[in-house]
């Protein structure tokens, strides 16, 4: 069954983007009075409404603004309780400090696998209602065998991606020696089939250099995708040990030196992604901007070379900013102008989580990358899209287990895309706190 979406006022694909032309809401990739066919998951057709083939059904955008679907590519969904308190004091002047995770891991171990699955899924429908239709979420309020098990258990009946937090936080009595050996050891073993990726919270009063170091090596030869909570609360190692370990991200990056910012752009340099030849990641490609060169889908599809195994093999270490986890905690706003202009490639994610950001509106966190961070409407809709798509290495061609790329409207591409009740995306910055996704369509299907 096709579906045509047609009279798209404004369609923001994220696919082969360039340098958007300041103030304008323009960048290479934007297309006006455009046309989307959706086929099952896919999407089949992506052009000018002029030359939009029939279909089986037809939905009237009506002149507004469609996007690819947010991908929050780091969140913390698995937990019962709440921080209140903890929240207040800080509002009260208060520093943020990692010892709050154990809170939560106390509720967190008393709720039932039933209460956690009622909790689990209005946190996901809230988060597809604001426009999210690609979410990875950890575990890491467990922190002991069984319930990190059972975290991610849980975590696999609802998000997309799992990733293994057991490295949260050195529960309060236990030995860190002796809980990094665990992490490393039995609990790996234990949850490894339930997980993609694992994280480290490389961080004072969490775990050192030397213990991420162990971390990081023992779940990258279980085969393991990387992740690191790195620079959150002071300057340190987390970002060297991310780069060094090829990790798909690090995440947080308030607290940067110059090298932190060479050593992420470093990783991108011989990146065959969108741009074409290393060396080139994020810039203009204009194959796409006359209009015209979208009419057929044939054309479409051979744009899509660049969406190749290179791409992914050639991927460095992608810069997530949490745009609410830094307003909760009032901490310095992430760089990401700085990385950006450095050649990093940014993703914004919601950091859903009951300690530093409780929320999982990604469209809070563009509206703040644009009002506070610097980035132009377009960067901060492909960090959130693309971006968060690279963060998860999701971003391109078709995996041998058939999943399709996500994060940016292409042919072949899984059809997660959003309509915005406006004419276009500026309106996400213009109409700060607006609920402005309408309708939301998750691998082909109306979620919303
Ligand atoms: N910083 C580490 N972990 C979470 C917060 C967890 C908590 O405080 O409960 C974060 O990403 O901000
Ligand atoms: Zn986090």
């Amino acid at each position: 069954m096709a579906l045509l979406i047609d009279s798209i006022g404004e369609l923001s694909t994220q696919h082969l983007t360039g340098e958007a032309s300041p103030g304008s809401g323009e960048g290479a990739g934007v297309l006006r009075d455009a046309a989307v066919v959706l086929d099952g998951e896919r999407i089949a057709w992506v052009g000018p409404a002029r030359h939009a083939p029939a279909a089986d059904e037809r939905f009237d955008a009506g002149g507004r603004a469609v996007l690819p679907g947010w991908v929050d590519s780091h969140s913390h969904l698995v937990f019962a309780g709440d921080r209140t308190a903890e929240f207040e004091a800080r509002m009260a002047g208060q520093a943020y400090a990692a010892g709050g995770i154990g809170v939560t891991m106390a509720a967190t171990r008393e709720a039932s696998d039933a209460e956690l699955r009622r909790l689990l899924s209005a946190r996901l429908a809230e988060a597809v209602a604001g426009g999210t239709t690609y979410l990875e979420t950890k575990t890491g309020y467990g922190l002991d065998v069984p319930h990190e098990v059972r975290s991610a258990v849980l975590a696999g009946e609802f998000v997309d991606e799992v990733t293994y937090l057991g490295a949260h936080l050195v529960p309060a009595g236990a030995d860190a020696q002796e809980y990094t050996d665990l992490v490393c050891g039995e609990m790996l073993k234990a949850v490894l089939p339930h997980v993609r990726w694992a994280d480290v919270f490389c961080e004072r009063g969490a775990f050192s250099e030397e213990q991420s170091r162990r971390v990081l090596t023992a779940c990258r030869d279980a085969g393991l995708g990387l992740r690191v909570h790195g620079n959150q609360l002071g300057p340190g190692p987390g970002v060297r040990l991310a780069v060094e370990f090829g990790a798909a991200s690090v995440d947080h990056v308030n607290f940067l030196d110059e090298a932190d910012v060479e050593a992420l752009a470093g990783s991108w340099v011989h990146w065959t992604g969108p741009g074409g030849a290393p060396g080139q990641a994020g810039e203009a490609q204009d194959s796409l901007a006359s209009q015209d060169s979208w009419a057929s889908q044939d054309s479409l599809a051979s744009q899509d070379a660049w969406a190749s195994q290179d791409s992914l093999a050639t991927a460095g270490t992608v810069a997530t900013v949490l745009p609410a986890c830094d307003l909760s905690t009032r901490a310095p706003l992430a760089p990401a102008r700085r990385l950006l202009d450095a050649g990093v490639q940014v993703a914004i994610a919601s950091n859903c989580n009951p300690g530093t950001s409780y929320t999982s509106s990604v469209a809070y966190c563009v509206t703040t990358a644009v009002l506070q961070m610097g980035l132009s409407v377009q960067e901060a809709v492909r960090a959130a899209t693309f971006g968060g798509a690279l963060a998860l290495r999701r971003h391109a061609g078709v995996d041998a287990d058939g999943q399709r790329a996500v994060g940016s409207i292409a042919v072949g591409h899984r059809a997660d895309l959003q309509l915005l009740d406006a004419p276009s995306a500026t309106h996400l910055a213009y109409r700060p706190g607006m609920p402005l996704t309408s309708a939301v369509w998750r691998a082909g299907r109306r979620v919303r």
